[in-house]
């Protein structure tokens, strides 16, 4: 395992992943959840997306970028709740805050292919991954693609943590565990990533 990687299971008690969740949803007024497209395939993602905060993290027919607003609605993205601010603060170990929470969204047939977070200026700062609803299975390699796997089960409540040498690791959701959990009223994964973009 790479170093900086960090697993904190059942980090948030159920109550404090349904007021997450609750959080969430309120945020999600004029921001609702988008189908993103590979570059050039043009091809749909199966994680629905959208972002809190400064930046959000979007992808299109043209490229990957961090954007400051919504794709469709062309609105500024919420700002990121105070709760997850207070993760990021209680976990981190970084000095400035995170800029980006992008929100994902998984049912029950999504996933997310092996990729490296590497959009991000700043690669000092970790990357602090929250999961809510059901489980899926997290597939974390090294730092070039070809380089061996390991998967472990995310449950909800979940915290993991990229940070260090691990920042730029290869990693990929393999597949979800529907109807696993019973905090999403509509069943699915809800995972929520916060990073820091600019030095
Ligand atoms: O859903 C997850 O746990 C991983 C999400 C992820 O890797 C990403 O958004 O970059
Ligand atoms: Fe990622």
């Amino acid at each position: 395992m790479l170093d900086g990687f960090q697993f904190l299971p059942n980090y948030l008690d159920r109550q404090a992943q349904e007021d997450l969740v609750e959080t969430t949803r309120n945020h999600m007024k004029n921001n609702h959840f988008y189908t993103p497209r590979m570059p050039r395939s043009n091809k749909p993602f199966t994680v629905k997306m959208t972002n809190f905060g400064e930046l959000g993290w979007i992808s299109d027919a043209t490229g990957y970028r961090y954007d400051k607003q919504h794709p469709e609605t062309k609105k500024p993205w919420p700002s990121i709740p105070r709760a997850l601010m207070s993760i990021w603060e209680s976990v981190s170990q970084y000095p400035k805050p995170p800029q980006a929470c992008l929100v994902n969204y998984y049912d029950e047939n999504a996933k997310m292919g092996l990729h490296c977070d590497g959009d991000e200026e700043d690669i000092n700062a970790p990357v602090v991954s929250i999961s809510l609803g059901d489980s899926a299975r997290f597939r974390l390699g090294g730092l070039n693609r070809r380089d061996p796997t390991k998967s472990f089960k995310l449950n909800s409540g979940d915290v993991i943590i990229l940070g260090g040498q691990a920042r730029l690791a290869y990693h990929g959701i393999d597949r979800i565990y529907g109807g696993s959990s019973t905090l999403l009223k509509n069943g699915g994964r809800l995972n929520l990533t916060l990073r820091r973009i600019d030095i």
